[in-house]
């Protein structure tokens, strides 16, 4: 038996280089999905907690030395700052699969490593950086510098805690800004280490705060401070909303990535024996809590048969269980709340009139197990691309595979949702990969792969499902000001 392995010491907020306990003493529990056990508690930050935060990642900008640094210095700290993190993935990726139920073997050889290269990444990314240059004739001449903005808030989910901080603290921090961290409260274990990672990094006190508590007061509290000037957030829709509107006053810049619903388009011609395994990935990793998640599978009628026979066997074969398990494919949903929300998208499917061609019960589980919130990986067929579950981002392991007979037709039911994040498309024929790629409303196109990441690559959502880009150049945009200095040359 494993569960839960490890004592895990409480969690505080993390403020100007030290971990306290918020100022009313308040904490909430940190529990395992996996066995409701609960893992430690956490201390739930005040206003009075958010409003030190940002008071301290404002002085820490305007008098610090993090902003004046040469970008040089800056980087060598953030490229010890990865180094870290790889030194300490074990204890990383052991705390994302004691709260989220994250698999830990996928999350040690991989999602660990992303967020290594994530603060790497920008870090020599930002070295490379040049500015415009305007010549006016003999007698001016413009010049343009990218200058940090001020104090990001950075507000992170609960499905991918880690990984998904640093893609956003990488280029904040590369860029000589200050920051809050504000983890989901339902995962607030693995960004805890950020503090003391941060710190052992030689990142000076005060450039990386974290406060831990609920998205509705601790959240709020962040993202309408006077002292924040841009929120960079991931999560979704509905919470994006809430934030644009109470950014609104202190006008403040957002980056927002937020839900999906992807159309997995299946063409005839695609190769079947690669479209399987990947689209099995793209539905049920991390147990479906992906935005990128492949939830909606559009398959051409004359493979229909072959490809649900070979996709439901894959399906079959997936071992859900303790996350901590090697060779674990699939572990609980993050809390009883969204265990409750996803069910109820299964009593949604059935008067719908879906077909359920596989799952929608409880996993067979060792009785340790027995309170864990668990979801066998589960397959629809619909024929109805209006029906709520091929609408609604259910983010779980439920995915529904809407057949269709002709291109046309696909993209009519590819690009009938509000969200944009992403599409992909199995074919090989490449006019036809370019002109659905082109056709699909969304962000990001994967032809024959899924979840493919480059970081130098635009990564958002169309529609509902973002504003702004990140990644690359556009990270950079949003975390900077750009000042245009115009010079008399006599
Ligand atoms: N990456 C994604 O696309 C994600 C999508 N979702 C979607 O959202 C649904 C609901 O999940 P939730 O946990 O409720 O996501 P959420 O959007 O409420 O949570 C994401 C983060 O926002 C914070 N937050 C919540 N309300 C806030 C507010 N008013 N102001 C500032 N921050 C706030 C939360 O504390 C958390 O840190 C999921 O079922 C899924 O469909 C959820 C998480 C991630
Ligand atoms: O790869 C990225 O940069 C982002 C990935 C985002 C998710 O996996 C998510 O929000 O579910």
């Amino acid at each position: 038996m494993t569960g839960t392995k490890t004592n895990v010491k409480e969690i505080g907020l993390y403020i100007n280089g030290e971990y306290l306990n918020s100022s009313d003493n308040a904490t909430f529990e940190a529990k395992n999905p996996a066995t409701q056990e609960v893992i430690t508690r956490v201390s739930e930050a005040t206003n009075e907690d958010v409003d030190r935060a940002c008071q301290t990642a404002r002085e820490s900008f305007e008098n610090g030395p993090w902003r004046t640094m040469t970008v040089e210095e800056r980087s060598v700290k953030l490229r010890r700052m990865a180094e870290i993190i790889l030194e300490r993935k074990e204890e990383i990726a052991h705390y994302d699969a004691m709260d989220v139920g994250k698999p830990y073997e996928a999350t040690v050889g991989h999602e660990v490593a992303r967020a290594a290269n994530n603060i790497k990444f920008f870090a020599d990314f930002v070295e490379k950086q040049g500015g415009e240059t305007y010549p006016m004739g003999e007698e001016y001449i413009n010049y343009t510098r990218y200058e940090p903005v001020g104090v990001a808030a950075i507000i992170t989910p609960w499905n991918v805690p880690f990984m998904l901080t640093t893609w956003k603290l990488g280029p904040c921090l590369a860029a000589g800004n200050t920051a809050v961290i504000k983890p989901a409260e339902n995962t607030p274990l693995s960004v805890s280490l950020l503090g003391e990672i941060a710190k052992e990094a030689g990142i000076p006190d005060g450039v990386v705060n974290i406060v831990q508590g609920q998205g509705g007061t601790v959240g709020t509290a962040l993202t309408t401070h006077p002292e924040v000037d841009l929120v960079s957030f991931t999560g979704s829709t509905a919470t994006g909303k809430h934030i644009l509107k109470g950014g609104a006053d202190t006008l403040k810049e957002v980056s927002f990535e937020l839900g999906g619903k992807a159309a997995n388009i299946i063409f005839e011609d695609a190769n079947i024996d690669k479209a399987v395994p990947s689209s099995i990935r793209a539905a049920f990793m991390n147990s479906g809590q992906v935005c990128l998640a492949g939830s909606r599978i559009l398959v051409q009628r004359s493979v229909l048969d072959e490809f649900l026979e070979k996709f439901k066997k894959a399906a079959m074969d997936l071992k859900v269980g303790d996350p901590q398990e090697k060779g674990t494919n699939m572990g609980p949903l993050v809390s009883k709340e969204h265990h409750h929300k996803v069910k109820s998208y299964l009593e949604i499917a059935k008067e719908e009139g879906a077909e359920l061609i596989y799952g929608g019960g409880r996993p067979d589980l060792p009785e340790y197990l027995s309170n864990g919130y668990y979801l066998e990986p589960t397959i629809y067929v619909h024929d109805n691309p209006k029906a709520r579950i091929c609408q609604e981002e259910i983010f779980g392991p439920v995915v529904t595979i809407l057949p269709f007979d002709t291109e046309e037709e696909a993209l009519d039911i590819a690009n009938d949702t509000d969200y944009g994040l992403n599409g992909v498309v199995w074919t090989e024929n490449l006019q036809r990969a370019h002109r659905i790629s082109h056709a699909v409303r969304a962000g990001t196109i994967w032809v024959n792969c899924w979840f493919v990441r480059d970081l130098r690559v635009p990564f958002g959502g169309f529609k509902k499902s973002g504003i702004g880009r990140e990644g690359g150049h556009h990270s950079l945009e949003f975390f900077t000001e750009a000042k245009n200095v115009c010079i008399a040359l006599q």
